[in-house]
């Protein structure tokens, strides 16, 4: 993707990050259009989650530069945090208070008046179909139920730009479908996105752009189009398919087990 810095939401470029004497990124570019919904693909400790904890600023890169929405992130970190919004993979909300204190609170701590934070709380909550909970401690959420309360807190300041790390684990077909549709929305309404997802089928749905890393580096990215056209397939899931290799664990044995197939007994249905 070879178009200018100023048209870019996100602008990565050769981002190394070491973990003791281990390499988690390796040299990663990363590049997204404004008003883009990019899918960040890649296998279980591809580097994934580490990208994204850089490009938030909760850690730095050992080499490479980082520009968003036009700033650079070790220049303007805090007029970037303004801007943007982050749903991380592993959730830590604040227990004690109530699913609208909470919302309430992180208006109040992106600077919008009491009045403004509980406006835009009750708006998030009915988006998130969360209402009928607003009233309980976030302590009383099941899993899915804080996935999306956590989605709502990462709206709450209208960010431009928003990173979506895995968004759709522990969500039931219903809610997932209401996520889908509010993330819709703000692409829609021109907010650029980037989401981490492995079900491939949502990323195949929702994305208009696309990158592929493994082993911390980014094997191909570009559009949806441009990706099945390049490597001559239909989906995103069959580029996934085609850029990372079967793992030699498919070919692996339970030999313990033994090698002969068991008989399939047939279910016996109980007579009337
Ligand atoms: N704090 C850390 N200390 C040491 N190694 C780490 C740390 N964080 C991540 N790693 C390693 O960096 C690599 C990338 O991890 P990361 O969590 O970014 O992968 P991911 O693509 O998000 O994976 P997944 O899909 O499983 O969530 C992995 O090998 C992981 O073990």
């Amino acid at each position: 993707m070879s178009l200018p810095s100023s048209d870019l939401a996100v602008d990565a470029r050769g981002l190394v990050k070491r973990f003791g004497s281990f390499t988690a990124l390796n040299g990663l570019d990363l590049q997204i259009p404004r008003g883009a919904f990019y899918a960040y693909l890649g296998p279980n400790g591809a580097g994934k989650s580490t990208s994204l904890a850089l490009l938030t600023g909760v850690y730095g890169p050992d080499a490479g530069s980082i520009q968003l929405l036009g700033m650079d992130a070790v220049r303007q970190p805090l007029e970037i945090k303004r801007r943007i919004g982050m749903v991380p993979e592993e959730l830590s909300l604040f227990e004690r208070l109530t699913g609208r204190q909470y919302l309430t609170f992180c208006g109040r701590m992106f600077g919008l008046s009491g009045d403004e934070a509980a406006a835009r709380a009750a708006e998030l909550l009915e988006l998130t179909e969360l209402t009928y909970k607003a009233g309980s401690l976030v302590a009383e959420y099941s899993k899915g139920m804080r996935r999306r309360l956590a989605i709502a807190a990462a709206l709450i300041h209208a960010p431009e730009l928003i990173f979506l790390d895995e968004p759709f684990e522990g969500i039931d077909v219903l809610a997932a479908g209401v996520i889908r549709e509010l993330l819709r929305e703000l692409s829609r309404r021109g907010v650029t996105l980037l989401l981490t997802t492995h079900v491939l089928e949502i990323a195949d749905r929702l994305a208009t752009h696309a990158g592929i890393i493994r082993g911390g580096r980014m094997l191909d990215q570009g559009t949806v189009p441009e990706l099945m056209n390049r490597h001559g397939v239909s989906s995103l899931e069959a580029v996934f398919e085609k850029l990372i290799s079967v793992p030699a664990a498919r070919n692996a044995r339970l030999s313990f087990y033994g090698d002969a197939p068991a008989p399939v007994v047939p279910l016996r249905r109980e007579s009337a």
